[in-house]
């Protein structure tokens, strides 16, 4: 199943984000810029690309494991979102989490992964007393390590 998704590149010079494999869920982000990340420096980074979703979607900026894994680079906010109505530049805000080495990408690189999803959108009821569960208000590693 696809959904249709109108693009606008603010940068003709790169191509257009692609899925690298059939059945993919994340489209590669490229970066419009070179950017030089110290150790634990963050810059938020252009993407050269514009979005137009339809209503009920939004689009979920991921972090690319291997950056992660290799380098320490992520996503500060990750996953970021990208509402239905933003008809800005799509941007990464990257970090360098390694302490010790810089982290060089040049313009043209994949940065991150963009994940289109259905979503919903709650009514919020408020009431005095929320329904009993098993759970209840236990969290934050409530059931051990
Ligand atoms: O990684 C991200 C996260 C957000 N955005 C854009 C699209 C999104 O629709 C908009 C606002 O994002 P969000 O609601 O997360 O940020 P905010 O801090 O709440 O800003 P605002 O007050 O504009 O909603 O910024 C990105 O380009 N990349
Ligand atoms: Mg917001």
């Amino acid at each position: 199943m696809t959904v249709e998704v109108l693009i606008h590149r603010l940068d003709p010079g790169l191509p257009v984000p692609a899925y690298a494999h059939p059945g993919d869920a994340g489209a590669d982000l490229l970066a419009a810029e070179d950017v030089e990340l110290l150790p634990g420096e963050r810059a938020m980074v252009g993407t050269g690309i514009a979005i137009a979703l339809p209503d009920g979607y939004a689009a979920f900026v991921h972090p690319r494991s291997g950056l992660a894994v290799k380098h320490g680079v992520t996503l500060v906010n990750a996953p970021g979102t990208v509402d239905a109505g933003y008809r800005g530049e799509i941007k990464v805000t990257l970090i360098n989490t390694d302490t010790k080495e810089a982290f060089r990408l040049r313009r043209g690189d994949r940065i991150a992964q963009l994940v289109i999803q259905r979503v919903e959108r709650a009514s919020f009821y408020e009431v005095d007393r929320l329904p009993g569960s098993v759970r209840g208000a236990g969290g934050f590693g409530s059931t051990g390590r």
